[in-house]
């Protein structure tokens, strides 16, 4: 038998926590070796991972706790795989150099859904000919961050392509503050928060006598796990830090 791929999560008791600990259990080529909670002290957390050595941290925790489990990471040799959304575009950026530096394979994805990968890849090809574009991200209410990672990813996806061009009335106005949504380079993103909702996202365009949308809809947190199980195989081999599932797949 290959030898086993040893996987400790963060967060491990969350919503999606518990999925991971289920789809490890699945698969005998991985090997879950605990949860590690790094609510702790420096030697409580030392201890967990000395413990625990795992190949693989998988972290579906916080906005607040994500940076410091990527630094921790990089001081153990432990390769991440971070489902978790709220990093900051400058932590994104130096975290990308410090894991290069280190020829320390990462993978942070802001979906793990092959369905939202394929969303953001069409609304890329959508936008280059219809650069009139609005999306709306729709969450369960215990949400933390607003817009999605997603949503920021799928507007860094159309930005790069997308004529950059004013949207909407010169003269508009918003007599309630935030009524047109957040601004990311010249288009709008909304986002909806409603409880019996998972995730969903639609990106919208407009053109001259015609719409298109671009719907994906999460039902339930299994729609990750194909994503997350294929991430800790291809960050074993991996030298340096990848930010979207899009780049494992052609
Ligand atoms: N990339 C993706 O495909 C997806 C990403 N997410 C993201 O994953 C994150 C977690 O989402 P949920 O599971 O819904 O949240 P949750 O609130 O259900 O779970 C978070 C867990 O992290 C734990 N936690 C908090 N601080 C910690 C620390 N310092 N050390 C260890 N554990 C700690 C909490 O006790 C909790 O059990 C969010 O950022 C969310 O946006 C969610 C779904 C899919
Ligand atoms: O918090 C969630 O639930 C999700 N978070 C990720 C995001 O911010 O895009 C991925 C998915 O949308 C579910």
């Amino acid at each position: 038998m290959t030898k086993q791929i040893r996987v400790a999560v963060a967060g491990a008791n969350g919503r999606m926590g518990q999925e991971v600990v289920k789809m490890l259990a699945q698969d005998p080529t991985l090997v879950f070796t605990g949860n590690l909670d790094t609510r702790v002290s420096e030697e409580g957390i030392n201890q967990q991972l000395d413990e625990m050595k795992p190949d693989v941290l998988v972290d579906f925790t916080t906005p607040h706790t994500v940076y410091r489990h990527m630094e921790l990471c990089l001081a153990r040799g432990v390769r991440p795989v971070v489902g978790t959304t709220g990093l900051t575009t400058e932590q994104l950026q130096e975290m990308t150099e410090r894991y290069k530096e280190a020829g320390l394979g990462a993978i942070i994805a802001p979906n793990f859904a092959i369905g939202a990968i394929l969303c953001m890849k069409f609304s890329a090809m959508a936008a280059k000919y219809m650069p009139h574009v609005e999306i709306i991200e729709l969450h369960h209410d215990r949400k933390l961050d607003a817009p999605s990672g997603t949503a920021l990813k799928t507007a860094e996806m159309i930005a790069a392509v997308r004529e950059e061009l004013k949207q909407g009335h010169p003269e508009e106005v918003e007599t309630i503050p935030g009524a047109r949504g957040a601004d990311y380079e010249g288009f709008r993103i909304h986002s909806v928060r409603l409880p019996g909702m998972v995730a969903h996202q639609e990106v919208l365009f407009g053109a001259t006598g015609q719409t298109l949308s671009i719907r994906h809809d999460s039902i339930n947190r299994e729609s990750f796990m194909p994503g997350v199980n294929m991430a800790i195989k291809a960050v074993m081999n991996m030298n340096g830090l990848i930010y979207g599932l899009e780049h494992l797949i052609d």
